[in-house]
């Protein structure tokens, strides 16, 4: 039920009030001042106040903004008296939803609580969603408990304090952007945007406009103004992930946004200003490529202010168990089943396994076992071939096929048929998966 708060001096018009809107369903409270309606705002928590203008300890117009500090989620609508528009809109400006005169406006009033109350239960469930994505992107969401990645998270938490640019390195899957959204999150910008873009998943054409944005007419194909992610992050943090793979010359479009934070929109001939973090990730050697002219040496001085080197997990076995149990967690509860224990040998396999796609290949592999689990406890045998056959089991080539026989079409069975989505899972190319398939007579 919604509640509401009138703060009015006059008894009997409160009381008056009070009876109408509780008739209509919603909680009300009632104060006769300011330090009362001030109290009991944090205690009762209203969606909306309603409140008169002259009050016995202060002013309600300038009562709005204390209410919007305190409550930033409750809705004010001020109750003005006869013929004084200005304080209405001055308690607009100070952020009040509306106002409406005394006495003169009562069918007006039901209609706009109901709006307001609209707008404040909005306002929560935005507050809640927010809190609930930073809580997700925060520190305390990365796993791992070695020194080599207890590093990097400490030298992330540092930095995410400041606004300095980061250069994230390290192998496909260690984390890159896990760690990106962590330092956005900690960081003074957290309340901003966080715009990801993937430098190698566009030609340079395409990068340079979904960077920059472009003016409608400038190209063909553009038929309408588009804005740039530059623009999309402003105020926020623009992480370019796969850096290394920028075109040379975008590159120098670039450096040129980071020193004056301007840039020249595609088809525009007057700069846009914008004022962002970088964050920048890579899986290249950078200094190699700068070697082999494929990198401007000054773009990567000012990327790598402070540089973020995360290991790779062959350098952190230690971490193996910790993931996998994690994200056995994570998927059982996706798919609504139970896993009650882990068999040794299963951690053990994992462990064993040279992970050449890091942590996205780990968490990849518990996906496909765990579509293969049938009981509550989660065995080797829901690993694929490749993983028992390095467990010191005799050569057989017979049974290994048939086990990825069964392995394939159970992970296909899951994928309702969808055969793109199960070689997502299997780890495999399309084609591979049709090879396969065809050579099976499926
Ligand atoms: N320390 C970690 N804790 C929890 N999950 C992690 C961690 N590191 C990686 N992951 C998970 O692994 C997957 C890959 O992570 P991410 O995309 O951040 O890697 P990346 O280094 O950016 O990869 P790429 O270079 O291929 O873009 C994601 O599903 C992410 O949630």
């Amino acid at each position: 039920m919604a509640k509401i708060l009138i703060i009015d001096d006059e008894p009997q018009l409160r009381a008056l009030l009070a009876r109408i809107i509780g008739l209509e369903g919603y909680d009300v409270e009632q104060a006769p001042d300011c330090t009362t309606g001030l109290r009991l705002l944090s205690q009762y928590e209203p969606d909306v106040v309603l409140c008169d203008v002259k009050l016995p300890d202060g002013n309600g117009v300038e009562l709005v903004g204390r209410i919007k500090e305190i409550a930033p989620a409750a809705e004010v609508i001020l109750l003005t008296a006869y013929g004084n528009i200005p304080d209405g809109v001055q308690a607009i400006k100070n952020g009040a939803f509306d106002y409406i005169t005394k006495g003169d406006d009562n069918n007006k009033i039901l209609p706009l609580l109901s709006r307001a109350t609209e707008k404040a239960r909005m306002q929560r469930r935005l507050a809640r969603f927010e809190a609930k994505l930073s809580d997700e992107h925060s520190f305390d969401r990365i796993i791992g408990s070695s020194e080599a990645l207890r590093q990097a998270v400490n030298l992330a938490r540092k930095v995410a304090a400041t606004d300095t640019s980061v250069l994230l390195t390290g192998e496909t899957g260690t984390g890159k952007e896990v760690f990106a959204q962590a330092i956005h999150q900690a960081g003074p910008r957290a309340r901003e945007a966080f715009v990801a873009v993937n430098c190698s998943a566009f030609s340079k054409e395409l990068l340079e406009s979904e960077l920059f944005g472009h003016r409608a007419g400038s190209f063909t194909g553009a038929t309408k103004d588009k804005k740039g992610l530059f623009e999309e992050a402003d105020k926020g943090t623009l992480f370019l992930d796969e850096i290394g793979e920028m075109p040379v010359e975008l590159q120098a479009k670039l450096l040129r946004v980071l020193e004056s934070g301007e840039f020249i929109k595609i088809g525009e001939t007057r700069p846009t200003k914008v004022d962002l973090r970088i964050i920048a990730a890579t899986n290249r050697d950078l200094e190699k490529e700068i070697a082999a002219g494929n990198f401007r040496e000054d773009l990567y001085f000012r990327l790598s202010v402070f540089r973020i080197q995360l290991p790779a997990l062959s350098q952190r076995r230690e971490d193996v168990a910790e993931y996998a149990r994690y994200f056995v967690g994570q998927f059982a509860a996706k798919m609504g089943k139970r896993i009650e224990t882990i068999d040794d040998a299963y951690i053990a396999a994992l462990e064993r396994h040279t992970w050449h796609g890091n942590v996205r290949e780990l968490r990849n592999v518990v996906e496909r076992s765990l579509i293969m689990a049938d009981g509550e406890r989660l065995s080797a045998d829901t690993l694929s071939p490749e993983f028992r056959a390095g467990a010191g089991a005799p050569p057989d080539s017979l049974a290994l096929d048939a086990l990825e026989r069964h392995h394939i079409l159970k992970v296909l069975e899951y994928a309702k048929g969808n055969k793109t989505e199960a070689a997502r899972l299997l780890g495999i190319g399309i084609a591979t998966l049709y090879r396969k398939l065809e050579s099976y007579g499926v």
